[in-house]
């Protein structure tokens, strides 16, 4: 199964509307992916939080509308990353969203970790409250969101809910690199699934972004990774090798149900 992971940079000099057009014609230069991923709010651009408000769109908003399009012209799943939701109430979300090859949203995630460090996100959106793990031809799959790979207690629900592929939009900054590193292989080694990590390129309001996007196998293994610029880093999986790792070498079986109970 191929994949095409999209690394995009969201220069404060780009409009969201010359963003989604240069995107665009990327997207549409793929040739024989089944899927494509993109980074997390990178229409937006994460780090553009005064422009949170006015770059707030819905499920039918700009975004969307041009990657649901190219899906269904490509007839391919495309995870587009996130965009900032607009809510009817007012509240805002990070929005995760996975489109299949009709066009219509098969998985959508809303961050539950929001990030409060040296960013304005916490303060801004609304943490989400649902973890969906959706079946599709490839496998059982789940979109979480940047910061939520620091979150092992989330991960551990995601495997126990059946997930086996986790596919990660993100907007990780180039000064923790490593922990990108460090966590995207931890996660796949811990639950024996396919880490898909898309990470944004670039610099925005003179944060620098990490690059850095790649695939890591249900062994461990990093099947591809980028450089720091943008880029289209295609890669081939077999989504049979999580039941493969699994039976090989049977760690999730031994698991124990809860931990809590053990006495001290
Ligand atoms: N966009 C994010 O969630 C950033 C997370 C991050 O920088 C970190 O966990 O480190």
């Amino acid at each position: 199964m191929k994949i095409a992971l999209v690394q995009v940079a969201s220069p404060d000099s780009e409009t969201r509307e010359e963003r989604i057009d240069r995107v665009e014609a990327t997207l549409r230069d793929i040739k024989g992916a089944e899927l494509i991923v993109l980074p997390e709010l990178w229409s937006a651009g994460y780090f553009h939080f005064d422009e949170y408000q006015a770059l707030a769109e819905t499920l039918t908003g700009p975004t969307v509308s041009m990657c649901a399009r190219v899906a269904a012209d490509l007839g391919v799943h495309l995870h587009l990353g996130s965009i900032i939701e607009a809510h009817e109430d007012g509240r805002l979300s990070n929005t995760s969203i996975l489109l299949g090859p009709d066009g219509s949203v098969v998985h959508t995630y809303r961050k539950v970790h929001v990030f409060g460090y040296k960013s304005k996100e916490a303060s801004l959106l609304t943490a989400g409250s649902s973890l969906p793990v959706v079946q599709l031809p490839f496998g059982a799959v789940a979109g979480i969101t940047c910061y939520d790979l620091r979150f092992p207690g989330l991960w551990m629900e995601l495997s126990t809910r059946g997930a086996e592929i986790v596919i990660v939009p993100a907007a990780w900054p180039a000064a923790r690199r490593e922990h990108w590193r460090l966590l995207t292989t931890a996660r796949a080694v811990e639950h024996q699934i396919f880490v898909i990590a898309c990470n944004a390129a670039g610099s925005q309001e003179g944060a620098e972004l990490g690059g850095h996007s790649r695939v890591v196998d249900p062994a461990g293994k990093v099947i591809a990774e980028a450089d720091s610029g943008e880029a289209v880093l295609m890669v081939d999986i077999d989504p049979q090798q999580v039941n493969a790792v699994r039976t090989e070498f049977p760690v999730i079986g031994d698991r124990l149900a809860a931990y809590d109970t053990l006495t001290v």
